[in-house]
């Protein structure tokens, strides 16, 4: 493109920048709200919260999108909890988790964040992650980068899983026999001499900090479409991998992946790991 020439608009811009845009705008209700009293419910479990701050958020973020793109299809928490179909067809699709680390919010806790990722033909085109309470954006468009702020990101070139930090979450699943898996599956990763093991609270924070460089490995079971869509986008466009616990590629709907800066760290992950049946999104 010469110098002065007419901007290259590029398919999906429009969409991106209204991403940035109702992240940010997000990102700053739910910052306001951290402080004040919370109106607290549960919903699959006693672990599984959520406020009256996630659904206005939620209705925030896509009644914004929806005026800008009323042709296009959502796939959101608090709407898929309240029995919306959980369903990525090939059209246009926003799929949102309004407050990733819900129980973080509840709490006090400052790892919250914004999910928005965006997929067309049922491929990831781009995601926003806000940390609201660090003024972090993370975002990736496919093909193009990853970046938080203004930084470019590039995930861990590590390949021994003896050196290796790993994130996970523990989900809200609390069942015996799950946590017994669950607990299991971090022995493992212990027994072969990882650094660490974390758990943060905000699974798309996490894999955000992978995107980063600042650890090695996440894995989970039991995690959603929403908490995975942007992330994904970014790790990828970080030089990372995204995966499913069986090696195989990602299902955004299976409910479970691992990701690492490296296809070897990745494969050794999964074959640690024993898995824990968790239903998939799609699935009623
Ligand atoms: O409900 P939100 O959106 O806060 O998402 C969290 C899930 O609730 C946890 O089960 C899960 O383990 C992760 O922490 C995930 O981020
Ligand atoms: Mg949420
Ligand atoms: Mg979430």
């Amino acid at each position: 493109m010469e110098a002065g020439g007419p901007a290259v608009v590029s398919q999906w811009d429009e969409c991106f920048q209204a991403a940035v845009q109702v992240a940010q705008r997000a990102g700053q209700v739910i910052r306001k709200a951290f402080t004040e009293e919370k109106h607290v419910s549960t919903k699959t479990s006693a672990a599984d919260l959520v406020t009256e701050t996630d659904c206005l958020v939620e209705h925030l973020i896509i009644s914004e999108l929806r005026k800008q793109f009323p042709s296009h299809r959502f796939i959101s928490e608090e709407a898929t909890a309240a029995g919306a179909k959980c369903e990525l067809t090939s059209s246009p699709t926003w799929v949102i988790d309004p407050i990733d680390g819900t129980c973080n919010f509840v709490h006090g806790f400052p790892n919250v964040a914004v999910s928005i990722g965006f997929a067309v033909h049922q491929e990831l085109e781009f995601g926003v992650v806000h940390h609201c309470m660090e003024e972090r954006l993370y975002m990736a468009r496919r093909g193009r980068g990853a970046f938080c702020n203004t930084q470019r990101l590039c995930a861990s070139r590590e390949t021994d899983l003896s050196k290796a930090l790993i994130l996970t979450e523990i989900g809200s699943k609390r069942d015996p026999a799950t946590l017994k898996l669950l607990l299991s599956n971090m022995e493992q990763l212990l027994l072969a001499k990882a650094h660490g093991v974390r758990v943060i609270g905000s699974s798309t924070l996490a894999l955000c900090h992978l995107a980063a460089g600042a650890a090695d490995a996440y894995y989970q079971f039991g995690l959603h479409c929403w908490d995975l869509a942007a992330a994904t986008v970014i790790i990828r466009e970080a030089g990372g991998i995204v995966m499913d616990t069986t090696g195989g590629p990602l299902n955004l709907m299976a409910r479970r992946v691992v990701a690492a800066g490296t296809q070897k760290m990745a494969t050794l992950i999964a074959q640690a790991l024993q898995p824990i049946s968790c239903g998939q999104d799609d699935q009623a």
